[in-house]
């Protein structure tokens, strides 16, 4: 996972797992989290052992220095698994991981974002499923970004250190939606005092206006950011403001930042402006489709890429017209993959069983181009 501190073994003491507040911290994994103080009750134990990694300090050379595999392509916001009464399912990771490796060609993930509900988790359980998921992907994916934005700073803060510590490759924040930011020095504040609780870990705002009602431009945004992020690495636009997102691009000439676009059904829009790559629920789904429209539109083969994109649109706009949310992307995962996604958490409810009926047999209908 790039050359960062990822999954070398440091001297990684129990003090240190405390002090990082490591959810599953020490469990082991032949120990049931219920055994365990302060872990999630009724949670399906961890599969994978706690994932250690150096302590800042002893990383030599800060990350924002050393060279660093810059993130492109597409990045799977993953779906949090639940078991049918509603609690975090880590068992299922595991496999979800060579899924999205081995059948979805997706090697990168965003882990507790929208489609992750992470903001329905509690912090116990956004600090496991981050765990997890860094452990399982150890090894076999390329980027794990955490989201780690909350409603207040100091839960946000403690998810930063924590996905610093179990070495995430990316942390990332959408502003905080209650009482919301009302200018970018006020937006900047806030993620300023996230980012500097993870000072080697590359830190992204995720632009998620229609969802947290902060439209901040983030063209205006960037003037200046790095000055007061160091870290700052770019942005996980989902917006559909392609004004915006062209002026980011057209501002960052010397492509020190990276704009991974989140509206999935007109990545190709974004693509053509220069967007590095893709965060978005359906790679988890349509990831093999979406990686031979960027193969095409890279070739280039602009009849062909449209024909990628006109198809996962003829599906995205068929759900969207039955009601498509986080609910239903479970749904469809679920019958896709053969891997139980589970129920989404209240206040989101269940798909229908009709509305995952018509999903999957529109999906089925769907002709790839040269048979894929
Ligand atoms: C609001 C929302 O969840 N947006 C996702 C990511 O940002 C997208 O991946 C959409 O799920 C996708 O574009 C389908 O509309
Ligand atoms: C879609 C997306 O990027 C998220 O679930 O956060």
């Amino acid at each position: 996972m790039g050359s960062r501190s990822r999954g070398a073994e440091g001297p990684w003491g129990a003090a240190g797992q405390a002090e990082a507040g490591l959810g599953g911290a020490g469990l082991g994994w032949a120990v049931q989290p219920s055994a365990v103080p302060g872990a999630v009750p009724g949670a399906v134990a961890a599969s994978c052992p706690p994932v250690r990694s150096r302590p800042a300090a002893a990383v030599a050379v800060p990350s924002s220095m050393a060279p660093r595999k810059k993130l492109k392509g597409l990045v799977a916001a993953t779906i949090t698994p639940m078991t049918p009464d509603g609690k975090i399912n880590l068992p299922v990771i595991r496999q979800y991981v060579d899924y999205l490796v081995n059948e979805q060609n997706v090697k990168n993930i965003f882990v507790n974002g929208t489609t992750g509900e992470g903001l329905s988790l509690s912090i116990q359980e956004r600090k496991q499923l981050a765990e997890e998921w860094m452990c399982q992907g150890k090894d076999k994916l390329d980027h794990v970004i955490i989201h780690v934005g909350a409603l207040n700073l100091p839960e946000c803060q403690e998810l930063a250190r924590h996905a610093a510590a179990i070495g995430a490759d990316g942390i990332a924040v959408i502003a905080p939606f209650f009482f919301k930011p009302t200018n970018k020095d006020e937006l900047i504040a806030f993620m300023q005092k996230v980012a500097s609780e993870a000072p080697e870990v590359p830190f992204y705002y995720y632009h998620i206006p229609p969802l947290t009602g902060v439209k901040i431009r983030v063209e205006e945004l960037l003037d200046g950011i790095k000055a007061q992020i160091p870290t700052f690495q770019g942005v996980k636009f989902s917006d559909t403001d392609l004004l915006d997102l062209a002026q980011c691009i057209h501002k960052n000439e010397t492509g020190e930042f990276e704009f991974l676009y989140g509206v999935d059904e007109q990545l190709l829009g974004a693509l053509a402006l220069g967007a590095d790559g893709a965060v978005g629920s359906t790679y988890n789904y349509l990831g093999r489709q979406t990686n031979l429209m960027l193969q095409a539109f890279a070739k280039p083969d602009l009849a062909l890429a449209q024909q990628y994109q006109f198809l996962t649109g003829e599906f995205l706009n068929f759900v969207i017209k039955l009601g498509f949310g986080v609910a239903q992307t479970k749904a469809v995962m679920t019958s896709v993959s053969g891997i139980p996604m589970g129920p989404p958490r209240l206040p989101l409810v269940a798909a229908s069983s009709e509305f995952i009926i018509k999903a999957k047999a529109k999906l089925d209908s769907i002709v790839w181009p040269n048979g894929d």
